[in-house]
């Protein structure tokens, strides 16, 4: 059996655009597309995984609401149990630190991005989504 691996992506909502995040080519998914986020340590919470998550990597401070999707997918080195939630910035800017590039992106323009395989059930429930009405 692959190993389980648990993962949390923050969907980023300000002035009606979402942050995505481009993977890097030396990692595994090179150059997809994700939310930004990671594995949830022993212990943690989701909530409080992907604040940790987000602070680490992007230098700011969210907030963590509703879940958008919940999707398990196996890839060749394990299987993902991928969970979106959606996000507020709190405080501070998104820093590029890990990724290859972020972007803030209208909801109508999420499909033009390649995304890890993963994500696509999120990304459709979020072009389904009225979000800023
Ligand atoms: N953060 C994040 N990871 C995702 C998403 N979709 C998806 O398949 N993943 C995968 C990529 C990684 O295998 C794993 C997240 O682990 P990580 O954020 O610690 O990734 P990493 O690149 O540092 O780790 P690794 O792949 O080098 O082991 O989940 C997503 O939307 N956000």
């Amino acid at each position: 059996m692959k190993k389980n691996i648990h993962v949390v992506g923050a969907v980023i909502l300000d002035d009606n655009k979402i942050l995505c995040a481009q993977r890097g080519p030396s990692k595994s998914l090179p150059y997809k597309w994700e939310f930004p986020g990671g594995k949830i340590e022993q212990g943690e919470t989701p909530e409080n995984a992907l604040k940790r998550e987000i602070e680490e990597e992007m230098h700011c401070y969210i907030n963590v609401g509703a879940q958008v999707d919940h999707t398990v997918y196996e890839y060749d080195f394990g299987t993902v149990h991928l969970t979106t939630y959606f996000c507020h910035l709190l405080e501070g800017t998104p820093i590029r630190t890990e990724h290859h590039k972020l972007a803030w992106v209208s909801p109508e323009d999420l499909q033009i991005l390649d995304w890890a395989p993963a994500d696509i059930p999120a990304i459709e429930k979020l072009l389904n989504t009225s979000l800023f009405s």
